[in-house]
């Protein structure tokens, strides 16, 4: 049976605030949320913690069909835990080292193809909010609502700066850059399901633009005024 429950699509490159807005905005309208990259970064860890070869495409390719992944709501407002086979595995998914092993393990049709239908599972009633680089393009093409935000690469490098600085971290900004625009190529370069605007999405260039008025942007796209 087709599910038409709404789907709000909110894709873009590392940094550009994606998960910030598609948390605010699914909290504003009251529905669910769907963190996709955690779901890549959930590969790329049980991958990296069994000791497999990133490149080894067969081996990653049987860890993704076969990692059990759950997101699991603390109750108290706070941040959703990703459970990892069965590990509480969510501080470790944030860094930088595990975004990189994501996106290495990202290019590989079959974790693509394995991560699929967890995907679109997530689309219920009252409505999705889904968060990613490919949502728009080939996880919910039929979307009512579609969304790419994006941020020049220095602005989003001082933005993680700033968020990895307020946890104590050690990191350089030129680090940081590099980092990301590593991460751009690689997202945008692949041949399955590359970083890019769906045709029917609409580009926001939050450089240089408030949280704030990103959200309202981008609930005007689903609640016009
Ligand atoms: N419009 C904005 N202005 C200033 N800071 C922002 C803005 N949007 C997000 N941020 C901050 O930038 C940092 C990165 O944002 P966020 O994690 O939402 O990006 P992302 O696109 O989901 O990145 P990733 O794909 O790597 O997970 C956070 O510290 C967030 O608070
Ligand atoms: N729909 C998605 C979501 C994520 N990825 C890959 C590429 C990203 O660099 C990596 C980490 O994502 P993030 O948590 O930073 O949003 O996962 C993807 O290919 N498709």
């Amino acid at each position: 049976m087709s599910n038409s429950a709404p789907v709000l699509t909110i894709d873009g490159p590392s940094g550009s605030g994606k998960g910030t807005i598609s948390r605010l905005v699914a909290e504003r309208l009251g529905w669910h949320l769907l963190d996709s990259g955690a779901l890549y970064r959930a590969v790329g860890y049980a991958a990296g913690a069994e000791g497999l070869d990133l490149s080894d495409t067969e081996a990653v390719t049987r860890c993704a069909q076969t990692t059990k992944i759950r997101f699991r709501d603390p109750g108290d407002g706070g941040e959703t835990r990703v459970i990892v086979n069965g590990h509480d595995a969510t501080d470790e998914l944030r860094t930088e080292t595990a975004g990189a092993a994501a996106s290495a393990i990202a290019a590989i049709p079959g974790v693509r193809s394995a991560l699929f239908e967890k995907q679109r599972d997530f689309r219920r009633n009252p409505g999705l909010v889904a968060d990613g680089r490919d949502m728009g393009t080939v996880i919910f093409p039929d979307a009512r609502y579609k969304v790419f935000l994006t941020a020049s690469a220095d602005e989003r490098a001082k933005r993680r700066y700033k968020q990895l600085k307020n946890k104590g971290l050690n990191v350089t900004l030129a680090a940081l850059l590099r980092e990301i625009q590593a991460r751009d190529e690689r997202d945008a370069a692949r041949t399955v399901a590359p970083l890019r605007p769906a045709e029917d999405a609409l580009t926001i260039d939050t450089t240089g633009i408030s949280v704030d008025s990103v959200v309202a942007a981008v609930l005007s796209v689903v609640r016009p005024a």
